[in-house]
């Protein structure tokens, strides 16, 4: 199989996963990206069995709604049971780097909101050690300059996504060469600098369970 058919593979998974859980009242919590595409288009053949999601961005709204399912703000949903999305990197503990997408600081609020965060994604995503894939950190654009230099005194080396406004107006830091040996720490320092919103490392609120494609078949991973 190649990548995309991984893809939908484990966007098939996490359909089958929810799916015994699901009723009419049920709100769903929706990723960005390649991965969690595949989830919403193997979602729609399921949308009379739930009320409608919420989603961590304008792109993945937007393909709900070109299914028919209702997407809902997410202050007017009281909670939600699970939250799909994919990752950058992910390690054997479920920690993740995400935000290749500019999508992460919506992404970390509707996981936030979610009992559990279930993963998906290709085996090309699972690694040893965080830090290949460079980490998004997003910041107030006033700010852009003082949170990298701030960066670099954390070891990394801040590069500007430039071009990219996130869907909350913000600029895109990505970090790279950063050796992530303690990812909950690094997920704390990074946000103690004034002026970011938040960075890409979801290890205080890593995933539940990692619907993992591979070669052999999607293979369950819980933390
Ligand atoms: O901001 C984007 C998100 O964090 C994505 O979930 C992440 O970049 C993975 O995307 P993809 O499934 O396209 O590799």
């Amino acid at each position: 199989m190649n990548q995309d058919e991984l893809k939908q593979a484990v966007g098939q998974a996490a359909v089958d996963h929810i799916k015994p859980h699901l009723d009419e009242d049920s709100i769903v919590g929706v990723g960005t990206g390649s991965t969690a595409n595949c989830f919403i288009d193997a979602l729609a053949a399921v949308k009379h069995l739930f009320d409608g999601a919420v989603a961590s961005s304008e792109a993945s709204a937007e393909r709900l709604k070109s299914h028919g399912i209702p997407v809902y703000d997410l202050n007017s949903v009281d909670g939600m049971d699970f939250y799909i999305d994919g990752a950058d990197e992910i390690n054997e503990h479920l920690e993740m780097i995400k935000g290749g997408g500019a999508a992460l600081t919506r992404e970390k609020i509707v996981a936030a909101v979610a009992k559990k965060f279930i993963c998906v994604a290709d085996e090309s995503k699972m690694v040893g050690m965080m830090g290949t894939f460079p980490l998004p950190v997003e910041v107030i654009p006033m700010a852009r300059s003082h949170v990298a230099r701030e960066l670099v005194k954390l070891g990394g080396d801040p590069v500007w996504r430039e071009g990219v406004v996130t869907d909350n107006g913000g600029q895109i830091l990505d970090v790279h060469n950063l050796k992530i040996q303690s990812p909950m720490q690094l997920e704390s320092d990074i946000n103690q600098i004034t002026g970011v919103i938040t960075n890409g490392l979801f290890a205080q609120r890593g995933a539940d369970v990692l619907l993992l494609g591979t070669q052999d078949g999607v293979k369950t991973l819980k933390a």
